[in-house]
């Protein structure tokens, strides 16, 4: 049996574990880093690059199908197998740098095991005990599938399956319209599968309700059957086909079963209660600084933190621990976290939705809404559909809203913006290349002004004065 002592002990060696592990071996201190099961975790095996990696795709077969701008249309064959070696060969491209040898490379003593806590200062992994000065959970999260009448007698997908499958579904069934299942649903219809998303509640309930619209018209438009507030009462292995009785009677049947409905925080088999750690359904109970409430030598990072599920997230979070652990130094969990749906329109958001501010700042909220329709790239490419709305208070951006090609990337400004709390003004004069979807940022931000700009009496009349002495 090994005995260890280190200055931080990693469990999980994901997005989050990774970043903890990296920062802390280059800064000079002991580092073991315990994984169970694949280096990289979700986001590189079954979250973030193999289902970007399909939807690249997928927009590929899109725009073969769609033509238009004097290119005829065609109707693109999909080999689906080399579709899935694309998704492969992207998750092998990046694997190296997540890779043990990497990591053993940085100095950090990589052990490969589940690990469980036996005592408040120490972890079990096979037959090495390991005490800490810091520990870190970086567990992830796992997806949860529904408890459903007969889900035990079909095959149910979730994303640690989905990009194994070596042949397209014939008919996929999606529970859940959140970005999974949205995301999802999408790039399959594309690749040519039949596609219906049952949600029991609403689609991307969290996100801007004419941001959420204008990507469900794009997913319908395409022949997504979804069905909103509906729930699966009984489920069926009719031999091969698996069929799903929804509560208003009607039935789908369907080749696959995709369960997208949400995850939870990987905490079982941690034996938490051995280490004084408490936790609710969110994850470890953490202050803002990432702290475990009930035992000060832990820190959660990423999904198992619970303050939301996204891999830039966990690298937030990462940088945080960092601070503290490492340089005593104080740290505080971002607050303004933005998020993408990578659907096609995408859908991004940073800060407050309209909803969210108005709710606070009520009659002070200015909602400033620019669409695409208006910006000279959007529209020499044909593609003005979406939108920016800008939530801005006393001059400041406090939220945005995006929809829209590349909605994603154009976000960035918006993350500064109002992380930095710079203001409109400053927005409104920058100078953007032309043409650009981002101009759309600076015309937002202009409208904030040219109300008072142009609709102005007052300097209307300076103006004409000025004029008059002019030479
Ligand atoms: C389909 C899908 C698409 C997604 N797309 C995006 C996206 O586009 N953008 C985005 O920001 N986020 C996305 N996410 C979310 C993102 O993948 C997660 O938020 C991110 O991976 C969290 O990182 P993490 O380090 O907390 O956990 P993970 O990356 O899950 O890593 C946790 C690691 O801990 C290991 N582990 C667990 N328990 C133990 C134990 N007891 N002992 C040892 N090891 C253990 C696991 O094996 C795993 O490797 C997506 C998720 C899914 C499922
Ligand atoms: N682009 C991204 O950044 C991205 C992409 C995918 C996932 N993620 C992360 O992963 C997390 C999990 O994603 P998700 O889509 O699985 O979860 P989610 O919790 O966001 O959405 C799950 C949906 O399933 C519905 N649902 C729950 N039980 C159901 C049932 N029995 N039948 C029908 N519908 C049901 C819910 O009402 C909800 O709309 C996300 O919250 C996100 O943080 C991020």
């Amino acid at each position: 049996m090994g005995r260890l002592k280190t200055d931080i002990c990693i469990i999980g060696a994901g997005a989050g574990g990774l970043s903890v592990a990296a920062g802390a071996a280059q800064m000079g201190a002991r580092v073991v880093l315990i994984e169970g099961g694949e280096m990289g975790g979700d986001c590189l095996n079954h979250g973030c690059i193999p289902s970007k990696a399909l939807i690249a795709a997928a927009h590929r077969a899109h725009l073969a199908r769609s033509g238009g701008l004097g290119i005829a249309p065609c109707d693109p064959v999909v080999d689906f197998p080399a579709v899935m070696a694309h998704v492969a060969a992207t998750i092998a491209t990046i694997a190296p740098h997540d890779s043990q040898q990497r990591f053993e490379g940085l100095g950090v003593t990589v052990l490969r095991g589940w690990a469980r806590f036996t005592s408040p200062q120490e972890v079990a992994v096979g037959e090495h005990r390991i005490r800490a000065r810091r520990f870190v959970i970086a567990t992830g999260s796992r997806p949860v599938v529904p408890a459903l009448p007969g889900i035990e007698t079909v095959p149910v997908l979730t994303n640690e399956t989905l990009f194994t499958l070596r042949d397209l579904p014939r008919h996929l069934m999606i529970l859940g319209a959140g970005p999974i299942g949205c995301e999802m649903a999408q790039a399959f219809r594309r690749l040519g599968s039949l596609v219906t998303v049952v949600e029991a509640k609403s689609p991307l309930s969290r996100e801007d309700p004419q941001a959420t619209a204008a990507v469900l018209a794009g997913l319908q438009a395409e022949g997504v059957d979804l069905r909103s507030g509906a729930n699966v009462v009984r489920l069926r292995d009719l031999g091969g086909q698996i069929e799903a009785v929804l509560d208003d009677g009607s039935v789908i049947v369907a080749s696959h079963l995709l369960a997208a409905t949400g995850r939870k925080p990987a905490l079982d088999g941690l034996n938490l209660p051995a280490a004084r750690i408490a936790c609710d359904y969110r994850g470890i109970r953490v202050s803002a600084n990432l702290r475990s409430a009930t035992n000060r030598r832990v820190y959660a990072v990423g999904d198992a933190a619970g303050q939301g599920q996204f891999t830039h997230l966990a690298g937030a979070h990462a940088g945080v621990v960092i601070r503290q652990a490492l340089l005593s130094l104080p740290a505080r969990a971002p607050q303004q976290v933005p998020r993408v749906t990578y659907t096609d329109p995408e859908l991004a958001q940073t800060g407050m939705t309209e909803a969210e501010a108005r709710a606070i700042y009520g009659g002070r909220l200015t909602v400033l809404t620019e669409a695409y329709a208006r910006n000279d790239r959007a529209l020499t490419e044909a593609a003005p559909q979406g939108f920016v709305k800008v939530m801005a208070v006393a001059g400041r951006p406090v939220g945005a809203t995006l929809v829209g090609p590349g909605a994603g990337d154009q976000l960035a400004l918006w993350q500064l913006a109002i992380a930095r709390r710079i203001k409109l003004s400053a927005i409104a004069g920058l100078v953007l290349p032309y043409p650009t979807r981002a101009e759309t940022a600076k015309r937002a931000a202009g409208a904030y002004f040219s109300a008072k700009l142009f609709d102005n009496p007052a300097l209307k009349r300076m103006v004409r004065l000025v004029q008059r002495f002019v030479p």
